[in-house]
């Protein structure tokens, strides 16, 4: 089954044999739990793991293999970010895709043997979503032939870009490009932004760290200003777009090419945000299957908590989740290294399909993924809430995918975008020319669906009910739109009109993607054993999401009353079904105990003794007497009892 998850047996081993090699090497094991220690201790001890990563790393990985860096990185330096995340995950990506052979060349290969670290600095105070009216400005100086960086007012401030802070020296800056008095709208410059060998800010930068967050504080998000500060003309990034010393824009060969590193991660983190899905289920379900609490059978002792319906119906469909977002992540990091390379010959045809792809993933993934880690924190009643979970650290890393990488609301929109061009095109009666992703637009549907009507009905009868509900759902917020433009409405005042119904369409249209990429890798599996046990689990999600969206299905009558109680007994038939192979579901990600930190989920199942020893190190436990206690509460207490004498 790991080789289901992890796409292959190669890579499956390959995680365990540097889980093994990890666990004989204590120097790369947090030195105390992460709870115990202050965001600047964390910032240091994730700085010496790092160091160490980057001497040992050959020993351990094959470091040019993503998927192995990426594995090194969770066990060892965890979720909490690193002082070199945003390198890795936006600034090398950023120059790979962006940076000419000869700016890689000056830079890139520094990046990549880390004698410089850098960050993605996009957002600023007063705009995150709408890049087009960024107020960081880079004006050509064609006598110098220098471009002038500038934040001209406090809400131009970069505010937000992860390292950016404390631990980056250069950045890729994104500014709104001023050549003679035209702005040519937002490009991405190479920034220096500390003396590479003192660290300090350099002149005409003030640059800092932004302060506390929710969660993922080993990063030092920050702020950054400029002060009229110069780089030179070649710091522009110019792979696609040019501009001459005489100031003349060569255009790219597509208007949104500079957004490439946000479609990486866009791609990445769908990967991502399954495996803390799943971290969170492997704690929640293991702790399931030792906590007893209540009987079933009076006649019999008190039940893992397990066997209750409620908390299978609580954990098990969010397992399955997990599932179905590993597999529908798979195949976004295909599609997008295919779009990469494409666009590296020119052909920039299937970025706008990967660009509505990633946005609508990006937000029903990470929006789902909060709600069952937190459905997974409440399944461990209290001890849920304790931070020897480690839960709430996993929901505040993951619901922070929500925001960043373009807020989902709005990156619904986007998707949006694509499929009202789609239902465009089938009302135009140009069916033909739809794309793959959304070439069901164009069909007929049944007139009801099938899904009682036969012993067991295959999936290809979910499917078509997936896709009648999407269908007509995205038909009918497209017809809203075009009423409304009919009526009057500029385009805009119309699409803010029907943005509720056109962002169901886009969530609608990216379940049923999911469940057709849960589909596509069952339908692949060899293993009979295996293939049961994921179709079972298919069987349930299919079931699950259905029920979450019927009210589409049931207004129109495509599916009736009837078959709504059949897909209800379905979901509990399989609820009951998946009970016994829950924990090896959740154990078959293969998270180390160092990987998940948690006290509650560690394999051996000691729950209670292992929670006892975890409060037994926590800081306040070194005394008997806190000097609090000295301080105020011991006088605060004495004059109460002195006044009463
Ligand atoms: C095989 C298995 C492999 C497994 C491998 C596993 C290995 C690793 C595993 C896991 C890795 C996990 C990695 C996790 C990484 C986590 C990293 C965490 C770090 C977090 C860092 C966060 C960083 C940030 O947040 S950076 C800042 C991000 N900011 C945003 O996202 C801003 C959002 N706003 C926008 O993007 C834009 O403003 C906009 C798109 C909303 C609007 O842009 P605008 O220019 O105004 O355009 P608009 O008028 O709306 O549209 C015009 C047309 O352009 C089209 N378009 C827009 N964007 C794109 C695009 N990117 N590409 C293509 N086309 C685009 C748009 O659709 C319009 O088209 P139309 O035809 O006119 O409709
Ligand atoms: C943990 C974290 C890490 C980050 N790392 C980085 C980084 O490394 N580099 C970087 O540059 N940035 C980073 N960011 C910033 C992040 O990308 C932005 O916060 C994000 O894109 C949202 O933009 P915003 O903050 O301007 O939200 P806003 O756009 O102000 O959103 C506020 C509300 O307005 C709504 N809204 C906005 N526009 C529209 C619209 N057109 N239609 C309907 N509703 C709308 C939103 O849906 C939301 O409800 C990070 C953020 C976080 C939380």
């Amino acid at each position: 089954m790991a080789a289901q998850i992890y796409s292959g047996e190669k890579y499956a081993s390959r995680r365990r044999e540097i889980s093994a090699n990890l666990a004989k090497r204590p120097e790369f094991h947090d030195s105390k739990p992460l709870p115990f220690m202050t965001r600047e201790e964390k910032i240091l001890e994730s700085s010496r793991k790092l160091t160490l990563i980057s001497k040992h790393m050959n020993e351990i990985i094959d470091p040019s293999d993503k998927r192995e860096l990426y594995h090194l990185n969770c066990e060892v330096l965890g979720i909490e970010g690193n002082p070199m995340a945003l390198h890795g995950d936006m600034f090398i990506p950023a120059l790979t895709a962006q940076a000419s052979d000869e700016q890689q060349e000056k830079w890139l290969s520094r990046a990549l043997r880390r004698e410089i670290i850098g960050t993605y600095a996009q957002t600023e105070l007063g705009h995150g979503t709408n890049l087009r009216k960024l107020e960081t400005i880079a004006t050509y100086d064609v006598d110098t032939q220098e471009f002038v960086l500038h934040t001209p007012q406090i809400t131009a401030l970069k505010w937000w870009p992860g390292n950016l802070g404390k631990s980056s020296n250069y950045a890729v800056v994104v500014a709104l490009m001023i050549i003679k008095g035209k702005n040519y709208g937002p490009q991405t410059f190479m920034v220096p932004l500390r003396d590479e060998k003192t660290h300090q800010p350099l002149k005409g930068i003030t640059i800092g760290d932004i302060g506390p967050k929710l969660a993922y504080n080993i990063v030092d998000n920050g702020f950054l200003g400029f002060d009229h500060y110069r780089i030179p003309r070649t710091n522009l990034l110019m792979r696609h777009t040019r501009v001459e010393p005489d100031g003349t824009f060569v255009k790219p060969p597509h208007a949104k090419i500079n957004y490439s590193a946000m479609v990486h991660v866009r791609s990445y983190m769908i990967t991502g945000q399954a495996i803390m899905l799943a971290y969170a289920l492997t704690i929640a379900t293991r702790y399931s299957s030792v906590r007893r609490q209540g009987q079933i059978d009076t006649t019999q002792p008190e039940v893992k908590v397990l066997e209750y319906q409620t908390q299978q119906h609580r954990l098990f469909p969010s397992i399955a989740r997990a599932y179905a977002f590993v597999f529908a992540g798979a195949e976004t990091v295909r599609l997008y290294e295919r779009v990469l390379q494409e666009v590296e010959t020119g052909n920039v045809s299937l970025m706008a399909d990967l660009h509505a792809l990633t946005s609508g993933l990006k937000s029903v993934v990470t929006h789902q993924t909060a709600q069952g880690i937190e459905q997974a924190r409440m399944a461990c009643g209290g001890h849920g809430y304790s931070q020897a979970s480690y839960i709430s650290e996993i929901f505040g890393v993951a619901v922070g995918g929500c925001t960043y990488e373009g807020e989902n609301l709005v990156m619904l929109q986007q998707l949006a975008r694509y499929l009202v061009k789609s239902a465009g095109l089938v009302q135009a009666g140009q069916s033909s020319k739809l794309g793959p992703l959304v070439a069901y637009l164009g069909a007929k549907s049944d007139s009801t669906s099938l899904i009682d009507r036969t012993p067991t009905p295959g999936f290809a009868e979910y499917v078509k009910t997936f896709q009648h509900i999407a269908r007509k759902q995205t038909l009918k917020a497209a017809q809203k739109l075009f009423g409304f433009m009919e009526k009057g409405d500029t385009r805009e005042v119309a699409w803010n009109k029907s943005t509720v119904e056109l962002n169901r369409a886009s969530r609608l249209h990216t379940r049923l993607y999911i469940v057709e990429a849960f589909v596509r890798r069952v339908e692949e599996v060899a293993d009979p054993r295996l293939k049961e046990v994921l179709t079972d689990l298919l069987r349930l999600h299919v079931n699950y999401e259905l029920l979450d969206v019927a009210a589409y299905a049931l207004e129109d009558g495509f599916l009736s009353s009837s078959q709504l109680d059949y897909i209800r007994e379905q979901l509990y038939f399989y609820l009951a079904k998946i009970r016994p192979n829950a924990v090896s579901l959740v154990d078959s990600w293969e998270f180390s105990d160092r990987e998940l930190r948690s006290v509650l989920g560690r394999r051996d199942g000691n729950v209670y003794e292992n929670l006892f020893a975890w409060a037994k190190a926590s800081p306040l436990n070194k005394t008997d007497v806190l000097p609090s206690v000295d301080k105020y509460l011991k006088p605060l207490m004495e004059s109460a009892r002195a006044s009463k004498l």
